[in-house]
């Protein structure tokens, strides 16, 4: 039986991986998140509530539990966001990291990090888990800078390293790529979608089922865990309406010229995966199918 808790799992990533690893017979689940429970099904796992933010509760919780690994997903993900108040991001994605690692530390915990493709500054993906870090976002920076704490830890850990999210969750905080691109041409609304950065867009799916693979095999290292397929926005917004059947005049092709963020967006990112397939036997959805599973949610 393995012990295994999850943080932030009223996120798109949190209720995958509770879906995936709730009554399994081997995994006894414990579900972690700030506030009450927003998760549609409540059976095959103990939900506590952990905001990560708070020394003490992440210390007593992980230490009533003792887990044999955590999967740490919880973060400010509003990139935009993070850019406007440095103080929260810090907090919620550096600070609250070392509080993880010190409860882990306590109970022999293998820690299982999410991070991201934009602690990458984009000038020459798709990269590879040797490339070096080189953020030109604060949220970036703030994964960055996880990463080293992970990293300095002195913990069996690993990381496992994502790109552009995607799919359906209940109540969800944010929506993601395709979910926006279909609302919008629904809505007959003219979106504007650049063809100049690229990525490979991650089914929330697969990368529940690359960090369950390494909580599971508690393998150590960092992990490329994202979708197979590079693809710009564009792409993903044309491919989005393809399958929906959608008026495709409404997709308008920009650029960083015409198109700006409040944070900048690494332009060429995405991921080789390799070594997550023959690793871990990782083994991701194309895009196309990607958007099929979401559809079969709809
Ligand atoms: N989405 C993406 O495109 C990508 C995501 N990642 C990484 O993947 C991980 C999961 O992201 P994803 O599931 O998509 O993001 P979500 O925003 O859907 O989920 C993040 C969750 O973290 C929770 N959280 C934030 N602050 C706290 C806190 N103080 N205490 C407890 N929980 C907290 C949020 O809680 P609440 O619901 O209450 O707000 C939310 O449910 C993150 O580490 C992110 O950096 C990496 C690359 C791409
Ligand atoms: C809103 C918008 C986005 N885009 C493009 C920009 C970007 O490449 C892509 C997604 O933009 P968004 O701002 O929705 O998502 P963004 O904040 O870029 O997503 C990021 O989230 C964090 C958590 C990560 O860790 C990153 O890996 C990445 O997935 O779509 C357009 O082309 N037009 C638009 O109007």
């Amino acid at each position: 039986m393995k012990k295994i808790l999850i943080t932030g799992a009223n996120g798109l990533l949190g209720q995958k991986l509770v879906a995936l690893l709730a009554n399994q017979p081997d995994v006894e689940l414990t579900a972690t998140a700030r506030g009450a429970n927003r998760l549609p099904h409540t059976d095959g796992y103990t939900y506590l509530a952990m905001d990560i933010t708070n020394r003490d509760e992440v210390l007593s919780v992980i230490g009533q539990v003792r887990p044999d690994a955590v999967i740490h997903g919880a973060a400010m993900t509003d990139v935009d966001k993070c850019e406007l108040d440095k103080d929260a991001c810090w907090a919620q994605n550096v600070t609250a990291v070392e509080y993880i690692v010190e409860a882990c530390r306590a109970t022999n915990a293998f820690l299982c990090h999410v991070s991201t493709d934009f602690i990458f500054d984009g000038a020459a993906g798709p990269y590879t888990e040797e490339a070096e870090g080189n953020p030109i976002s604060f949220y970036g920076w703030s994964k960055y800078a996880a990463e080293k704490v992970v990293k300095h830890s002195g913990l069996r850990w690993a990381i496992a390293r994502t790109v552009l999210v995607y799919g359906i969750a209940h109540d969800m905080s944010r929506s993601n790529i395709i979910l926006w691109v279909k609302k919008s041409l629904e809505d007959g609304k003219t979106i504007n979608v650049v063809t100049d950065q690229f990525r490979s867009p991650t089914l929330a799916e697969d990368l529940a089922a690359g960090c369950a693979l390494i909580a599971r095999q508690e393998a150590e290292g960092i992990f490329n865990i994202s979708g197979s397929d590079v693809l710009t926005p564009y792409e993903m917004a044309i491919q989005t309406a393809d399958y929906f059947s959608l008026d495709k005049s409404l997709i308008k092709p920009a650029d960083g010229s015409t198109f700006r963020q409040t944070a900048r967006r690494p332009p060429r990112t995405g991921f080789v995966i390799d070594k997550a397939r023959t690793v871990l036997g990782y083994n991701p959805r194309s895009f196309s199918e990607g958007i099929a599973v979401l559809a079969g949610q709809l």
